[in-house]
């Protein structure tokens, strides 16, 4: 379904990511770890065409996206939808309009303008913020939602394009451990629902063992980890982020902590 054909880019001098190949056979939730500068975002870009490879090839159900310029290329990127850290939502738009911006590829730059959408696509975008539970703050402006509604909506636009992949750059690193929890239960369920291939920037080790039927690890642009999250040990964790014995797990962890989950429970007590 998907071939990395030793894929590079280098900037100035130096490679970013560095001859990787892999394959993935199926819709699979694939996470890419990594240090800080790995390589994790930039081979992301490539996929999604927002950054040019500097040699290597993508196959995607056998056709080379790498290659794609102008309208092809615009219709590869709906066709693999990407999901940021920061959301990239337009803060001041209702939500709804906001979803609906995720067919910005396919409409003229006058009906969106002018926010002009058929009511097909319409009952759609709400249909699906309805599914990702949200639906209830269809009208409100993005801003005025938390962080993990945010990213719900973002998750929800991405889905406006039909994707057959998509590409998540971080997309919890800005959430809290209760709200990361809800966007990677949300991603996984898109996964495995309607079979459509995830490929996650992920920052932390258990999020990865918990969501990913892969992993791969990055490492100075290279792969230095393919495999399942059973085969992630600590051991090879320490190898990939380049850590020394003093490498703690639990620093890289966005579990909910023991005591939040305690003040959650005595809150809803309360409040009953
Ligand atoms: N546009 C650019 N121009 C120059 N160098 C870049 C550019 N984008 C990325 N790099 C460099 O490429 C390397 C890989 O960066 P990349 O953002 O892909 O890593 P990453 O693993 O995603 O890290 P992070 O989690 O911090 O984003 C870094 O050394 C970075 O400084």
């Amino acid at each position: 379904m998907l071939e990395v054909r030793n894929v590079t880019r280098i900037f100035g001098n130096r490679p970013a990511v560095d001859n990787i190949s892999f394959t993935i056979d199926r819709p699979a939730f694939v996470g890419i770890i990594g240090r800080s500068g790995a390589g994790k975002s930039t081979f992301l870009r490539m996929m999604n065409r927002l950054t040019d490879a500097s040699a290597g090839r993508i196959l995607v159900e056998g056709r080379e996206i790498l290659g794609l310029t102008g309208a092809a290329r615009r219709a590869w990127q709906s066709q693999c939808a990407m999901i940021f850290q920061q959301f990239n939502l337009v803060p001041r738009m209702d939500v709804a309009s906001n979803v609906l911006h995720g067919l910005l590829n396919r409409r003229s730059t006058l009906a969106t303008m002018f926010n002009l959408w058929p009511q097909t696509d319409i009952l759609r975008a709400l249909q699906i913020l309805d599914r990702l539970g949200i639906a209830e703050q269809a009208p409100k402006r993005a801003e005025a939602l938390s962080g993990g509604q945010q990213q719900r909506v973002a998750i929800a636009r991405a889905l406006m394009q039909d994707p057959k992949i998509i590409l998540a750059d971080e997309p919890i690193a800005s959430l809290d451990p209760m709200n990361a929890q809800i966007v990677m239960d949300t991603l996984r369920r898109i996964n495995l629902e309607d079979g459509r291939m995830v490929i996650a920037n992920l920052h932390t080790l258990d999020t990865a063992r918990r969501y990913c039927d892969r992993v791969i690890g990055m490492r100075d642009g290279r792969i230095v980890f393919d495999g399942t999250p059973e085969q992630l040990s600590t051991g090879v964790a320490r190898d990939i982020y380049g850590a020394d014995e003093s490498f703690n797990e639990a620093a890289t962890s966005t579990a909910i902590p023991a005591d939040s989950a305690a003040d959650a429970a005595y809150a809803a007590r309360m409040l009953a």
